[in-house]
């Protein structure tokens, strides 16, 4: 299922926060949005989300604008995982998941052995099943990462929104859900702040700068030493591997001169 932007925009407190963006998600695809902090990665998957319309231009799926579609009609192809996805309702880990049921219960399809599969398996998925008659507020940050991406799961949708999934994770929890949400028969939009998650399980990364997408590309033709210098302004060294990936590996920030001077100059004073 495609999504697609065109020409996107959104502002707040008067300020343009996303820019005039167009961009096609392709069927299946893993895209990976980066880009600095506050370069409007939260508020682009918000509008392509549906939760918030865009001051100008069109999100559509499959050709028909979101913006004529009702929050059941998404919901039931879009899932979104927030960055800072909480609740405050006493509720255990499975209830949590079984939220995600909610785009596809009605009068006409009342809650069945199928809903309680579905959220089992999404428990299963994310390694949670030992935890589902915890309460929520019992739960660790990872474990509650785990469970949002589990009720997202249950959501069973065609087009799966990360916004910074794995903040929480530890590293085996970050690579194993990462692995998962990839091996899923889906398309995932996912912001990511570690550039190697993203040049290992991106088919494509977007690159966010000041609402903007200034570029859009494989892993290799984005994540290159220029522009991760020109974007977070951070100098890295990119290695190639022969199957074709790569691995940022970033320098630490050469001193100052007048530093290194101003420092050589209090050690002679203390002696
Ligand atoms: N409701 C709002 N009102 C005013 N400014 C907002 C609002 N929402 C977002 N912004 C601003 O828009 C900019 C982009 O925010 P956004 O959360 O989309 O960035 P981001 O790339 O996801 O950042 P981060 O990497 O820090 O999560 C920020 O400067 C933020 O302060």
């Amino acid at each position: 299922m495609s999504l697609k932007a065109e020409t996107v925009s959104w502002s707040a407190g008067g300020r343009l926060i996303v820019d005039a963006v167009d961009l096609e998600v392709m069927p299946q695809e893993f895209l990976g949005i980066i880009g600095p902090n506050g370069s409007g990665k939260t508020s682009l998957i918000s509008l392509l989300a549906g939760i918030r319309p865009p001051k100008s231009g069109i999100v559509s799926l499959e050709g028909h604008p979101l913006a004529k579609s009702t929050r059941r009609d998404i919901a039931q192809r879009i899932a979104l995982v927030e960055q800072q996805a909480e609740t405050t309702e006493r509720i255990t880990a499975r209830q949590a998941v079984e939220l995600g049921r909610t785009p596809h219960l009605g009068a006409l399809s009342p809650w069945s052995g199928r809903d309680t599969d579905i959220v089992a398996r999404a428990l299963d998925h994310v390694g949670m099943s030992d935890f589902a008659d915890r309460m929520w507020h019992t739960l660790s940050g990872g474990e509650r990462q785990r469970l949002h991406i589990a009720r997202a799961l249950a959501q069973q949708p065609q087009i799966l929104l990360l916004d910074e999934p794995t903040n929480h994770l530890d590293i085996h929890h970050q690579i194993g859900l990462l692995e998962l949400v990839r091996g899923q028969p889906l398309t995932v939009v996912a912001a990511l702040h570690d550039l190697n998650h993203a040049a290992v399980f991106c088919d494509r990364i977007a690159v966010m700068d000041r609402g903007r997408i200034v570029a859009l590309g494989t892993p290799t033709e984005i994540l290159t030493e220029e522009r991760i210098l020109a974007v977070f302004g951070v100098a890295a060294t990119v290695e190639h591997d022969e199957d074709g990936s790569c691995f940022v590996r970033y320098r630490r920030p050469r001193p100052k001169l007048h530093l290194i001077s101003d420092t050589m100059k209090r050690h002679d004073h203390a002696r």
